[in-house]
């Protein structure tokens, strides 16, 4: 029998390819004069960060987040009828023709003060002393409140009629149980906190609050409170701006304040800060100077995209997701160091990410209309963020005038504007007269 050889299978060696060093998504292309445009960035940034997660917050925790479930009340409100007045509870024949001028004397049988129950119906032809929001009594059909009456404890001399009704807040009457109260998606006010707790509601879902990490770098900063010693010197405005600025868009902020710029701190601090962290947000570095650090040490933490937007100021940008794990990746903004940059660089990138972890739609800070008083010159090529002073004209109609000058440094001039002006890449002048877009900076 032949013997059919077999040949042996060569084992094959697959060539391993490196595995890929990880990266962010490639960010979008360049867009305006070689520079990516500042929607672009904006939206690269938005795809890169999701909501957190949502839990069950404390109602006064839940103040300003956004609910991930709607809110139905068990309850009626009210829960039962009670006296809108402090006075009598009557039947009503009993006082059909009670007047100043013909009083109607009745026995006082009792009184019920607010949060009393189990009381007996109200008998034909006696009244009961009530109290406001205390339970109306089955019989009792109107209040007759102490100012139409003698006050009288035994007996009471009443002036007025009371028709059906009169005084009687009815159970249900604001919300009935199997109310919607608020839907999935929408903000917490105070008043509806109130209204939450009023129908016993005492934790909803919502999505928490960002923590957000500031932190400003630069070895010329000093921290206000203590004295400039050494030329060249000055105070570190920015991580108190932008912490500022992270509160009143809603997150809860750790301040970490300033570091030198020293490569071995800067990966510390950061490294330090990524426990407590759902964003961090930087100062300074991210521009071509030789002590520009941020720029240089942050890719040895993670995941990161250095750019050139095309909008002014706030033109050098960074972004990473930092830390090691790919699970446990921080979104870390670092804005440019010049004041007017940081902030405007917070209004366009880091607040819509505050919003969007926080679930809070829309995002992006609506653009508004606002007429130019005089003519507002602009520098063709790129997205102008000039700082504006906006009024109501005597007809309502918002005017806008530019404050200060361009320069990056002049926060006192931010300080007193009230808006954002965007004049686009192709605005060289807009005449006075003509509608310029606005981001209204809503204090607070
Ligand atoms: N050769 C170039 N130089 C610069 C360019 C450029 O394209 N080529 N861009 C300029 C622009 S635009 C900006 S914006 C700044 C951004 O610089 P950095 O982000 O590297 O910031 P720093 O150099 O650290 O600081 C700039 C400026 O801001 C002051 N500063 C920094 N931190 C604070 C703080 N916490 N509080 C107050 N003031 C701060 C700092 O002292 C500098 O004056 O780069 C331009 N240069
Ligand atoms: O971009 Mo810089 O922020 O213009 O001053």
């Amino acid at each position: 029998m032949p013997l059919f050889g077999r040949r042996k299978k060569q084992t094959e060696v697959a060539e391993q390819p490196e595995p890929e060093a990880p990266r962010l998504p490639d960010p979008p292309a360049p867009s305006i004069n070689g520079l990516r445009s500042m929607q672009d960035h904006r939206d690269y940034l938005l795809s890169l960060v999701e909501p957190l997660p949502p839990f069950g917050q404390n109602l006064i925790e839940a103040q300003g987040l956004s609910l991930c479930e709607d809110i139905v009340s068990h309850i009626d409100l009210p829960g039962f009828d009670n006296s809108a007045m402090d006075g009598y509870a009557v039947r009503c024949a009993d006082v059909a023709e009670a007047a100043e001028d013909n009083p109607v004397d009745l026995p006082v049988v009792g009184e019920i003060a607010a949060g009393d129950g189990d009381l007996p119906p109200l008998a034909a032809g006696t009244v009961v002393k009530i109290m406001t929001g205390a339970p109306v009594p089955d019989g009792a059909e109107a209040v007759i409140p102490y100012e139409g009456t003698n006050r009288g404890s035994e007996t009471v001399r009443i002036f007025a009629p009371g028709q059906p009704g009169l005084n009687i807040r009815r159970r249900g009457e604001d919300v009935t149980a199997g109310t919607l109260l608020l839907n999935e998606g929408d903000l917490v006010a105070p008043r509806n906190v109130g209204l939450m707790a009023g129908v016993g509601i005492d934790k909803v879902l919502a999505r928490p609050r960002p923590r957000v990490v500031v932190i400003s770098t630069g070895s010329e900063l000093v921290q206000p409170g203590n004295p400039l010693t050494g030329g060249g010197q000055i105070y570190d405005s920015n991580s108190y701006l932008l912490a500022a600025a992270a509160k009143a868009a809603g997150a809860q902020v750790y301040r970490v304040g300033l570091v030198s710029d020293d490569p071995d701190e800067i990966k510390q601090t950061i490294s330090d800060q990524l426990v407590r962290a759902d964003l961090l947000v930087s100062s300074g570095g991210v521009s071509q100077g030789d002590y520009d650090l941020v720029k240089s040490v942050l890719p040895e933490l993670g995941l990161t995209d250095f750019t050139e937007v095309a909008m002014q100021p706030g033109k050098p940008q960074g972004f990473g997701l930092i830390g090691e794990h790919p699970d446990d990746r921080v979104p870390m903004i670092m804005v440019p160091g010049n004041p007017v940059s940081a902030f405007v660089s917070f209004e366009a990138f880091v607040r819509p990410v505050i919003r969007k972890l926080m679930g809070v739609e829309p995002y992006v800070r609506p653009s508004e209309r606002a007429f130019a008083t005089k003519a507002i010159r602009s520098v063709k090529g790129k997205l102008q963020l000039a700082r504006g002073i906006v009024t109501a004209d005597a007809g309502g109609r918002r005017t806008v005038e530019l404050v200060g000058g361009h320069g990056s440094h002049l926060m006192g001039d931010l300080a007193r504007a009230n808006a954002l002006v965007l004049l686009g890449p192709e605005t060289e002048v807009v005449p006075a007269g003509q509608p310029v877009a606005v981001w209204m900076l809503a204090d607070g």
